[in-house]
């Protein structure tokens, strides 16, 4: 496998990665480009006009409003892109326990004009968290699942190493080794990676599971600053109505 090999996106799927300089968050816009239906992944609150001003522009027809899982870093951008742009939907996991209009269930489809993602369950983060293929694009949105050569902190929210690692390895690690990996964030300005990369230079992943949980339980990391505000306020799509 190489880099020529690349999995390539068919002519009709739009697709455009964003980012939010302050908490390091990845939000996808995706679109069927002859429908204009179009679907947001991890938005984030202080950027939804922005978010909203780029859909208008294009014609898009924002369908969809979804989150991988309830983030605790910062507040989801769902609840204010329903405000902006009314009839949109908002979709988490069921297991989640947060608030939406569409509750997933492990390989619920969200379709979107002729495209869809499949929810697949990827807990070990959050117990709720899901990871969203489409298997005709070659692409996979891990959340906070996997992180460009790391994963997910498993030390609040219901985290679980040996869960996250089994995860991994179920649902992510078993994708054709050309798919696509974007995630919820990058710390380090690295913007995607592959099936292949991470399952050969993962710092964490590719150790075996004692070693893993044993790297998992000593990173030692601050908790996020926004997670007082950021937990409640994700439980109802970002907004106390
Ligand atoms: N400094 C940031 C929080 C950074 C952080 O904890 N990131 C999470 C994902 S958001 S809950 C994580 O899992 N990091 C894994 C890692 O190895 O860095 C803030 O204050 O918001």
């Amino acid at each position: 496998m190489s880099v020529a090999e690349e999995h390539q996106f068919s002519k009709d799927f739009l697709f455009r990665q964003l980012f939010d300089r302050e908490s390091c968050t990845y939000t996808y816009l995706l679109a069927d480009i002859n429908t204009k239906d179009a679907v947001i992944i991890d938005p984030v609150l202080e950027l939804a006009e922005r978010d909203a001003q780029f859909i208008q522009q294009q014609g898009l027809k924002l369908v969809y409003c979804m989150n991988t899982h309830m983030h605790a870093d910062h507040v989801t951008g769902t609840g204010k892109l329903k405000q902006l742009i009314p009839g949109c939907q908002s979709i988490i996991s069921r297991s989640s326990g947060a608030k939406a209009d569409i509750l997933l269930d492990p390989d619920s489809k969200v379709k979107f004009g002729r495209h869809e993602l499949i929810a697949k369950p990827t807990p070990g983060h959050t117990n709720g968290c899901m990871t969203y293929i489409s298997f005709e694009q070659g692409v996979a949105f891990t959340g906070d699942t996997l992180l460009i050569r790391g994963c997910g902190r498993t030390d609040f929210q219901e985290g679980d190493p040996e869960t996250l690692f089994k995860s991994v390895h179920r649902e992510i690690f078993t994708l054709p080794d050309n798919f696509k990996l974007y995630p919820a964030h990058d710390y380090k300005g690295q913007t995607v990676t592959t099936v292949w990369e991470e399952k050969l230079y993962n710092a964490r992943l590719t150790k075996p599971l004692s070693e893993f949980i044993d790297i998992m339980n000593n990173l030692n990391l601050a908790y996020p600053k926004k997670m007082d505000i950021a937990v409640p306020l994700n439980k109802v799509c970002g907004i106390q109505e």
